[in-house]
């Protein structure tokens, strides 16, 4: 399997309390994390409140202290959150919102923008009469398509997906899950799939990491982690689920 993120040895940290005077004190989070995601695979991320899912995904965008080595093999992974209603402007129009990566990239014309927004609102299933719309006028399924062609349009090759079809009703789940597994063969992608829901993780993962309390208890194909889990935590998230 080609890697297009190697994490090896990570512990990753927050700063609590500092302030001009002092450092503060650090909080270790994750511990010893090993983790290689291959080139278009579906890495599914599970494991209870708190047990690091969202430091892992932090970390890799470099928005902790860390130890340990992250190897990128691709430009930057672009991010999906849960909640579309926080994570887009309320100000700009739906294309405006998905031009906006490219403006901070810089090298495009208005024009070129544009068309490449019209063309990603396209490939998530937003027609041209979403263009003027504002976050405010969509549905919440809507939106996070919203969200997905802005994280798309600067074309990444691996997105991390924080719990982003939990907010969603059963049915709009199903859709985004099918048209993140269209994108993901259209572009070539991989994703970190984080979801506390291990329906979702079985329906789009080929390989799944359980995590406790910041460190990796059980690695696994998604076959193997729901017909044979062998670490007692991963057998009480299964059962939980039932
Ligand atoms: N900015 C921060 N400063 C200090 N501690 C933090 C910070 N963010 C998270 N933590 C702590 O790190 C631990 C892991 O949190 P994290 O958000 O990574 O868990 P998670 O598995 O994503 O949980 P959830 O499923 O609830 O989102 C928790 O104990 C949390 O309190």
């Amino acid at each position: 399997m080609e890697p297009i993120l190697e994490i090896r040895q990570l512990n990753s940290f927050y700063r609590q309390g500092g302030s001009a005077f002092s450092r503060g004190r650090t909080v270790q989070v994750l511990q010893d994390i090993n983790v290689t995601i291959g080139r278009g695979e579906v890495l599914g991320l599970v494991g209870e409140s708190g047990s690091g899912k969202s430091t892992l995904a932090k970390s890799i965008l470099g928005m902790t202290e860390y130890q340990g080595e992250i190897v990128h093999h691709s430009r930057r992974p672009q991010m999906v959150f849960q909640d579309p209603y926080s994570s887009l402007n309320p100000a700009f129009s739906i294309r405006r919102i998905v031009e906006e990566p490219l403006r901070i990239y810089g090298k495009y014309s208005a024009a070129e923008r544009k068309r490449r927004a019209e063309e990603m609102l396209e490939a998530v299933g937003l027609g041209p009469e979403f263009h003027n719309r504002k976050p405010a006028q969509l549905s919440g399924g809507q939106r996070q398509r919203v969200s997905i062609a802005a994280a798309m349009i600067v074309q990444p090759r691996l997105v991390i997906l924080d719990e982003a079809v939990s907010a969603l009703d059963v049915t709009i789940q199903d859709q985004i899950l099918d048209l993140l597994m269209k994108l993901r063969r259209t572009y070539d992608l991989s994703y970190l799939f984080i979801s506390h829901d291990l329906n979702v993780i079985y329906q789009c993962c080929d390989r799944v990491i359980v995590m406790q309390k910041g460190k990796i208890v059980e690695e696994n194909t998604v076959d193997g982690i729901f017909d044979h889990p062998v670490h007692p935590y991963t057998k009480q998230l299964l059962k939980a689920a039932e």
